[in-house]
């Protein structure tokens, strides 16, 4: 059977991050001109997304998604080349308008679990030595963007494989946060 490509910081191993990782520049991968954004933080709850709408380099199955707190990133140069690429979702994902690289996503909806993180992808930053990935979520997902269903016990079998548990919604840890503050908005909980 053919191997399992899923995405260029997995398909040879997962490599451990550096320890006093702590942020830095995000790049969009236009040759020249790129847009920049620096980020003051290290990164959290690194890992595979199978989903349609976070960006994956060409050719990829799974994106590598993170989050940082909003209040530290800050746009660099060529900002003016960002777009929104769907107002609509939850999730603002902010794309260089000329190369497609989603520089970083934002919430805006401040009654939304994860308001404040914005996502970002880690294979951007120009410092090595991110966190690796810990898990895989949306897998299922995959097969919307075009992988055959068939494909999919040899994708979660490789997940596995590299250490990354595929879940097809987020992690428990995460569902479990999402669920929390929704107790705590509807009152069951004590806020
Ligand atoms: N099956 C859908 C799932 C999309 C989805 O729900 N993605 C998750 C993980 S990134 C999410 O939180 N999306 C919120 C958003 O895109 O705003 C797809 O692949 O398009
Ligand atoms: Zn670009
Ligand atoms: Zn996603």
């Amino acid at each position: 059977m053919a191997e399992t490509h899923l995405h260029p910081l997995l398909d040879d191993g997962i490599k451990p991050g550096a320890a006093g990782f702590a942020g830095g520049t995000l790049s969009c991968r236009c040759e020249r001109d790129q847009v920049k954004a620096k980020v003051e933080s290290g990164i959290a709850h690194n890992h595979a997304c199978g989903c349609t709408r976070c960006w994956k380099p060409e050719g990829a199955i799974v994106s590598v998604v993170a989050v940082v707190p909003r209040d530290k990133l800050k746009l660099g140069s060529n900002a003016d080349k960002l777009q929104v690429v769907d107002p609509t979702a939850a999730i603002q994902r902010h794309a260089c308008s000329v190369c497609g690289v989603h520089l970083f996503g934002r919430i805006e909806n401040q009654d939304h679990p994860f308001y404040g993180l914005d996502f970002v992808h880690p294979e951007l930053f120009a410092e090595p030595g991110a966190p690796p990935p810990g898990f895989a979520a949306f897998v299922s997902s995959v097969i919307e963007g075009g992988v055959r269903p068939e494909r999919m016990d040899g994708i979660r079998g490789r997940l596995r494989e590299l250490g990354l548990e595929p879940y097809d919604c987020l992690s428990p840890p995460l569902m479990d946060a999402i669920a929390t503050h929704v107790a705590k908005q509807k009152g069951v909980l004590p806020a």
